[in-house]
C-alpha cells in the first residue's frame, strides 16, 4: 500500500485535518516543499518585516509607492501586453509613468494614491495595483501599450507564475471598491496608504480584506475520480466538487456536507493537499483535499439545480482531458469534449495529483 493510500485511509470522523497536515509535513510531501520554498529564510523574513512596516506606516508606504512598481487594471480587468512571440505578459509601470498617463488623459494625478500594496521584490521594491477605471479604456490602452483583459480570460493567457500577483491585486482592488461605507453607520470608510485596512472615523470600526473559506475535494473510489459541472461552466468542462464553509463548520464538516448535498455520497476519508486564493466571483480561500468513498458507496444522486451533471472518470479519461487544449477546440472531438480547469486552478492540481498517484499504484 502506498503512502498516499495509507494517508487516505484516515477516517473522516477521527482523522482530524490537523493530523493529516502534520503527517504530510513529517513525510516531506507536497505541503513541505510549498511551505519552505527555495529562498533563504533571512531574505524572506526581511521581506515580510518590510511589508509589515509599509502596512503600518503611511509615509513609508507613500515613499515606497514612488519608487515601486504598479500593475494596472481597468474596472478590475488587468492590463496585459502581447510580446513578439505571441505570449502575454504583465507590464509593470512606475509612479512617474502612471502620473504621466493620468496627466495626458486629463485626470488628477492624486488617483495614483489609490494604489494598493500587493508585495515586494527580494530587493524590497514594493509592488502595487491600481484601477484606472476612471479613464477612458481605449485611450488608456493606447498610452499603456496593452489591453485590459477579463481576469477569467487572463488565466488562459498568462504564465502560471504571473497569476497569483495579478489575482491578488484584483481581489484587493475589488474589496476596496465594495467596502467604501461602514455597515454600522453608513458613513464613508477610509483606507490606509497600503490598502490593508479601511476605517470608519465615526464608529472607529476597522475593516480588513476578507476571503470566504471554500472546500474543494476530488473524490475517488480507488480507481476512478468524481467530477461535476454546473450549467454555467464552459461547455465540456468538469471540475472537482466545491462549496462554501457554513458559519461554525470545520473544514471536515464542510467537506462531508458538500459531498452529501451535491452528489449524495458519504465520504469515508479525507486528505488535505493544498490551498489557493481564488478571486472569482469574490475572494475565496480554496482548501483543496482528496476524499475517498468505499466501493459499495458510489451511486451518484444529484439534488436541486446546482449541478448539471456529475460522473466517475477513469484514469485514462483523466489523462486525455489533461492533455487536451483548453477550452477544448479539437475539431475531431467536437466543442463539448471533456476538459478540466486550467493548470493554475487548484481543481486541475488535485486532478493531476490524483492521476500521478494512480500511476504509482
Ligand atoms: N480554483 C478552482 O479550481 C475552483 C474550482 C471550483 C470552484 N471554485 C470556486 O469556489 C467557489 C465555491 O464553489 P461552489 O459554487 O461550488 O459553492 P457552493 O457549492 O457552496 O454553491 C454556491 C452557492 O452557495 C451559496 N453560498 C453560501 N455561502 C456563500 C458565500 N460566502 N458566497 C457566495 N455564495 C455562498 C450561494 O447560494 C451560492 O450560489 C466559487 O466561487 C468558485 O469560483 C474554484
Ligand atoms: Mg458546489
Amino acid at each position: 500500500m502506498t503512502v498516499f493510500r495509507w494517508l487516505c485511509a484516515l477516517p473522516v470522523d477521527r482523522g482530524e485535518m490537523f493530523t493529516v497536515f502534520t503527517m504530510r509535513r513529517m513525510l516531506g510531501l507536497h505541503f513541505g516543499s510549498h511551505f519552505l520554498g527555495a529562498r533563504s529564510c533571512s531574505s524572506y523574513v526581511s521581506k515580510m518585516r518590510y511589508l509589515m512596516r509599509l502596512k503600518e506606516d503611511d509615509k513609508a508606504c507613500q515613499e515606497a509607492l514612488h519608487s515601486g512598481t504598479i500593475l494596472l487594471y481597468h474596472k478590475l480587468a488587468p492590463l496585459l501586453r502581447k510580446t513578439e512571440t505571441g505570449a502575454y505578459e504583465l507590464p509593470v509601470f512606475q509612479a512617474p509613468d502612471v502620473s504621466g498617463i493620468l496627466d495626458k488623459l486629463g485626470k488628477d494625478k492624486e488617483l495614483l494614491n489609490n494604489s494598493v500594496l500587493i508585495g515586494c521584490s527580494d530587493t524590497h521594491v514594493a509592488q502595487f495595483s491600481l484601477d484606472v477605471g476612471a479613464v477612458e479604456q481605449a485611450a488608456a490602452e493606447g498610452l499603456c501599450g496593452g489591453v485590459f483583459v477579463d481576469l477569467r480570460k487572463a488565466f488562459f493567457l498568462l504564465q502560471n507564475s504571473d497569476v497569483p500577483l495579478v489575482t491578488q491585486g484584483q481581489a484587493l482592488l475589488r474589496w476596496h471598491q465594495t467596502h467604501g461605507y461602514c455597515s454600522a453607520t453608513g458613513r464613508p470608510t477610509h483606507s490606509n496608504q497600503a490598502g490593508s485596512q479601511r476605517v470608519c472615523h465615526s464608529s472607529g470600526i476597522i475593516y480588513y480584506p476578507q476571503m470566504a473559506p471554500v472546500v474543494i475535494v476530488l473524490v475517488s473510489d480507488g480507481k476512478r475520480c468524481l467530477l461535476a459541472r454546473q450549467s454555467t461552466f464552459p461547455r465540456g468542462m468538469y471540475s472537482a466538487l466545491s462549496g462554501f464553509c457554513d458559519m461554525g463548520e470545520t473544514v471536515q464538516e464542510t467537506l462531508r456536507r458538500e459531498v452529501a448535498e451535491e452528489v449524495g455520497l458519504e465520504l469515508d476519508s479525507v486528505l488535505y493537499s493544498r490551498s489557493q486564493h481564488w478571486p472569482l466571483p469574490q475572494s475565496s480561500l480554496m482548501i483543496g483535499c482528496h476524499g475517498t468513498v468505499t466501493s459499495g458507496n458510489t451511486q451518484i444522486s444529484l439534488r436541486g439545480s446546482e449541478l448539471e451533471d456529475a460522473r466517475w472518470f477513469t484514469l485514462h479519461e483523466i489523462q486525455e482531458a489533461l492533455k487536451r487544449k483548453i477550452p477544448a477546440r479539437d475539431k475531431k472531438e467536437g466543442p463539448s469534449a471533456f476538459w478540466v480547469p486550467p493548470s493554475y486552478a487548484i481543481a486541475n492540481q488535485l486532478i493531476q495529483e490524483w492521476a500521478g498517484q494512480q500511476l504509482k499504484l
